[in-house]
């Protein structure tokens, strides 16, 4: 699938890249009903309905990765998507792509957007947001960013390296500042086109990603190449945390039931085994950091 095909076959609902102003989907039913309904999200895995004939919903927009999906339930997932990196690497132009802007129709100011994805046969809902300042005065606004977000797409310029240390920074601070989640989080080189003016080689920006356990993809927004496939790639890695965290729950539950002496034993054991193997599992993180239909 294309990003263009797709614009193309559903001309209607390209009003859904209108931005939403900053206080819109604060206003949403599902939002309201938390304590500080100005501030609070959904959490991973939560779902606010979707109401069809919601009026305060129409700024939201369609994107498919499948060919023939109106048999889908009108219930979804929102999540919240913020997009950090220095300034100048691209964030605003991968933003802009999601939510099916061009420079003609952009509207100065603007920088959330909402729009529905159906990947994989099910419909999700991103709130990706361009809201990260990188001025280290703004602490307010920076400390809002961390803890917002479902998940967080670190953006650097391959052509620059002194964005791509950033992002280490950044992934470092994220870490601190969310510590007891596992949340998704994606490295993008961005600017892939710029070949004679490349710093950053894709096996760093890979490596880095190994390091820092997170998935990594180069894209290229002034080609539009791999934007598809990164939003695409958070709403899988959304996804596997939000059906991973149902299964492990339930298996607790039935583990706490029916766990015998032999049982407790063998998952000892195997505790044992983990941590000897520990230096595979690096590598295979390694072959895998790409795949961002993977956990
Ligand atoms: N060649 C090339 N240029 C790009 C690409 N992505 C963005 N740019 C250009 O890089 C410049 C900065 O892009 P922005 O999207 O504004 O970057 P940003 O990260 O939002 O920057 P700030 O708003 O300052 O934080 C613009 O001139 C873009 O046209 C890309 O993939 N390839």
């Amino acid at each position: 699938m294309t990003l263009n095909t797709q614009r193309e076959k559903e001309p209607l609902r390209r009003r859904g890249s209108t931005p939403i102003p900053p206080t819109h989907f604060y206003q949403h039913s599902s939002y309201l009903e938390q304590p500080r309904p100005q501030r609070s999200h959904p959490a991973l895995g939560q779902s606010a309905s979707y109401h069809p004939g919601d009026k305060s919903l129409h700024y939201r927009a369609h994107w498919s990765s499948d060919s023939d999906d109106d048999s889908q339930s009108d219930s979804d997932c929102v999540y919240r998507v913020v997009l950090l990196g220095d300034h100048g690497v691209g964030k605003t132009s991968l933003t802009g792509i999601f939510a099916g802007i061009t420079e003609k129709d952009e509207q100065p100011g603007e920088d959330t957007y909402e729009r529905t994805l159906t990947v994989d046969g099910e419909k999700t809902t991103l709130i990706v947001m361009d809201t990260w300042e990188n001025d280290k005065l703004v602490h307010s606004s920076q400390d809002e960013c961390l803890k917002v977000g479902s998940a967080y797409v670190i953006v650097y310029s391959v052509t620059d390296r002194s964005t791509f240390d950033s992002a280490a920074e950044l992934r470092i601070t994220l870490r601190r500042a969310r510590q007891a989640e596992n949340l998704p989080i994606i490295l993008v080189g961005n600017k892939s086109d710029l070949v004679r003016s490349r710093e950053v080689a894709v096996e760093e920006g890979r490596a880095c990603a190994v390091v820092f356990d997170c998935k990594f993809i180069e894209t290229s927004a002034s080609l539009q190449h791999n934007v598809t496939e990164l939003f695409e790639g958070v709403v899988r890695q959304i996804r596997l945390r939000r059906d991973g965290s149902e299964a492990i729950q339930r298996r607790r539950s039935i583990y706490k039931r029916k766990e015998s002496l032999t049982q407790k034993a063998r998952r000892f054991l195997d505790r044992l085994v983990a941590r000897k193997n520990q230096r595979m599992a690096v590598k295979v993180r390694s072959k895998s950091c790409h795949d961002l239909a993977v956990l």
